[in-house]
């Protein structure tokens, strides 16, 4: 289980971007929305250890991460795929699957894990992680990897920015398919009703402050609340995420 104990963090130049959060992750699906600027993905870093806080606690299983490295908290069982996906020049993606399972994956593995999100494995498996990949590649690839990773604690910040080709049934069976070989948590980090559709809690990050949590029964009601059913969900969200207040 991962907890936050009253998680704080400004910029060097004090600026407060969170503020006294205090969450608890165990279940299997938590998403965590709100409107743009609110301090999600900040949050995200916070939790994955890009950021250290600068006020609160951080405790994985009861173990305290504080202060720990991006590479302590990956060796406890933490895995993160960003907003933005990472390039590693000079790296194959079959090298950057092998390094995630932290074994030589074989190519049928590496082919598997590709599939999974939906590239044809065998154009990909030698391809470099440089600027010739789209950004929707690489971000399915960064899925295959934190698939092939399989950790008790996967944070995902917008899976579904740039792969509205893909079908977003495709990347909740890769979720599901995660959680059933995992069994640990899945934080996603998401403006889609449908992922949020599958979220077991959902929490909304507004000014840097949890503005509210719960089951998803208690909080999609209201954040959808009078939202029109022609709109994209994702605008709407960002848009009604007003209405939940209170
Ligand atoms: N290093 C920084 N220095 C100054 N301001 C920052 C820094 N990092 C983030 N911010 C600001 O903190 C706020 C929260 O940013 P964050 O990226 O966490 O929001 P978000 O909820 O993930 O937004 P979005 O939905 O647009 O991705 C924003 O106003 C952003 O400009």
């Amino acid at each position: 289980m991962l907890e936050l104990r009253n998680v704080g963090y400004e910029t060097d130049d004090n600026k407060e971007i969170l503020h006294d959060v205090s969450l608890t992750v165990q279940e299997r699906f938590v998403a965590i929305t709100g409107p743009n600027g609110g301090g999600k993905s900040t949050l995200a870093k916070v939790i994955a250890g890009i950021y250290q806080p600068t006020s609160g606690q951080i405790l994985l299983d009861g173990v305290d991460i504080t202060h720990m490295s991006i590479t302590e908290r990956a060796n406890l069982g933490m895995s993160y795929a960003f907003q933005q996906p990472v390039r590693f020049k000079g790296l194959q993606v079959k090298d950057l699957l092998s390094l995630a399972a932290g074994k030589n994956t074989s190519v049928t593995e590496a082919c598997n894990y590709l599939s999974e999100v939906g590239l044809c494995a065998r154009d990909y498996i030698d391809r470099e992680l440089n600027d010739s990949l789209s950004g929707g590649e690489l971000k399915r690839i960064e899925i295959a990897m934190v698939l092939a990773r399989g950790t008790k604690l996967s944070i995902f910040d917008e899976p579904e920015a740039g792969i509205d080709l893909w079908s977003f049934q495709n990347l909740i069976r890769v979720f599901e398919k995660m959680y059933e070989q995992t069994r640990g948590s899945i934080l996603i980090i998401s403006h889609q009703e449908r992922i949020l559709n599958i979220a077991d809690k959902i929490v909304v990050i507004k000014d840097g402050q949890i503005q509210k949590e719960g089951p998803r029964a208690e909080i999609l009601p209201a954040l959808l609340g009078s939202a029109d059913a022609s709109s994209p969900a994702c605008s709407v969200l960002t848009d009604k995420v007003e209405g939940v207040r209170g």
